[in-house]
């Protein structure tokens, strides 16, 4: 199983290379050559790491680790705190909310980054070297990145965050672990600015190779492939028929995912975006033309982006897979803030997916009616989920599944506000405001991110 680059000028690579490296050199997104199809479904009742090792397994092609893969998913797994991993709750006759929720760091990102952790260590060890992650985060990715990988003796780990636009909870989620192996950086501006200094940062070649840099975000092809394995797991809960997903969406990870488990084979037949006012991909999907605009912050901060990084897979595959296309709209969009697609395009692009903007106020609202409807407490991102999907035309017939990213402990203002009440974290965290923090403030700077990380990997050799 070979990966080339969505920009059409980075060498390709197998599996394991793909996982190390994050981002192509080219500063496209590696995506598989051709995508494989299921070779099995597990049986509908299968406990939820074969459903991962599945999914997974084809995109190893020939790696070692593939054989490791049912062992590590167990392991992954085991961390979760539901019997059935990722539940799948009936709210009425058509829909079900997938909770993604129940790994160490309470969002749907643990779902992955357990999994890579694992998947990290094997393939450095076999190689003998060490490795420096560098991520942007809205909130949700670092913490669950940290978790999985702090306190390993060949990584470091340095996570970008906008200062002041996460919630308490998930700022306090990364500056609280005391392990010395990883650290959390407030930068003054956006989430956007935050990831642009992470592909600036992959994009300096002897900065990478002198860090072994590698990504935690969906940008590495290992995060979208894990995160596919839960849309064929549900697909296969429902009894394997044409089902409709409504994705809470903002860097296009995750209904990207979905897109994946579909080429696979999976019965995915209609794709919700839901994005909150921050809505250039609802836009998008509208008008066939992507602008950006700034970004403004929400009661859904962990979707605060406007420049959604895995769109470029989409336009890889709505373009033919023109890398040379791709490439330059991709400059187009770098200079002037905006492409368009034609309208044969986005007519294929809208054949599947359907969008919806969810501002504030619609936010509360289906916190409010989920919970008067059903009993259960939803956090606002899970509600634009929720609500996208009554926003869109869809076939009455299909059944729905819509995600629930995060706990609702994790956005407990949103929360109080809708429903009167204060949700409480679980017991791991209980004590999360009495743990010391360790904050590091950056100006918007990529010198001085860059000298940070240096910093970083010195402390590290020369405490070797
Ligand atoms: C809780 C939550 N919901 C939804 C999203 C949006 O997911 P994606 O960025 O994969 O589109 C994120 C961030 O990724 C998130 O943290
Ligand atoms: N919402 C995310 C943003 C980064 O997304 P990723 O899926 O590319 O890691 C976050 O919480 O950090």
């Amino acid at each position: 199983m070979r990966y080339a680059s969505t920009r059409g000028q980075a060498p390709d690579l197998e599996f394991d290379d793909v996982l190390l490296a994050g981002l192509a050199a080219d500063g496209g997104l590696y995506v598989p050559k051709t995508f494989p199809r299921l070779d099995t479904v597990p049986a509908s009742t299968a406990p939820y790491q074969d459903f991962a090792t599945a999914t997974l397994k084809p995109f190893f092609g020939d790696s070692a680790l593939a054989a490791e893969l049912p062992e590590l998913t167990k392991q992954a797994y085991a961390r979760f705190d539901h019997a059935a991993v990722l539940p799948l709750l009936q709210l009425d006759h058509r829909t079900w909310l997938l909770e993604l929720f129940h790994g160490p760091t309470l969002a749907f990102k643990d779902v992955a980054l357990q999994l890579l952790g694992l998947l990290f260590d094997r393939a450095l060890a076999k190689r003998q070297r060490r490795m420096t992650v560098v991520g942007a985060t809205s909130g949700d990715t670092g913490s669950a990145a940290m978790e999985a990988l702090r306190d390993r003796a060949n990584v470091d780990v340095v996570v970008l965050y906008p200062h002041g636009r996460t919630s308490e909870v998930q700022r306090r989620q990364m500056t609280t672990i005391p392990s010395a192996n990883v650290h959390a950086v407030a930068v003054e501006g956006t989430f956007d600015d935050c990831q642009d200094m992470v592909k600036a940062l992959f994009a300096d070649t002897a900065f990478r190779d002198r860090h072994g840099l590698s990504a935690v975000n969906s940008i590495n092809w290992a995060r979208i492939a894990a995160q596919s394995a839960y849309y064929v797991a549900a697909c296969a809960r429902l009894g394997w028929k044409p089902t409709a997903f409504s994705v809470p969406t903002g860097n296009f990870g995750n209904v990207y995912a979905a897109y994946v488990a579909r080429a696979m084979g999976a019965p995915v037949a209609k794709l919700v975006v839901g994005t909150n006012s921050n809505d250039i991909l609802t836009r998008f999907f509208h008008s066939g033309r992507m602008q950006s605009s700034g970004v403004v912050p929400t009661l859904s901060p962990s979707m605060d982006i406007q420049v959604s990084s895995n769109f470029e897979r989409l336009l890889f595959e709505l373009a033919g897979r023109d890398a040379t296309r791709v490439r330059d709209t991709m400059a187009g969009f770098r200079s002037s803030g905006s492409f368009d697609v034609s309208p044969a395009e986005l007519k294929q692009a809208t054949d599947l997916f359907a969008a919806a903007a969810i501002d504030d106020e619609a936010t509360i609202a289906e916190i409010r009616r989920t919970r008067a409807a059903t009993g259960i407490t939803i956090d606002p991102h899970s509600a634009i989920g929720l609500a996208a999907s009554r926003r869109v035309q869809l076939d009455p017939d299909l059944p729905l599944v819509s995600l629930a990213c995060a706990h609702p402990a994790k956005f407990p203002d949103a929360v109080e506000r809708a429903t009167g009440e204060r949700p409480k974290l679980p017991a791991h965290l209980a004590d999360l405001f009495d743990r010391p923090e360790r904050i590091t403030i950056l100006p918007n700077d990529l010198n001085q991110v860059r000298s940070f990380v240096d910093r970083v990997a010195l402390t590290k050799s020369s405490a070797a």
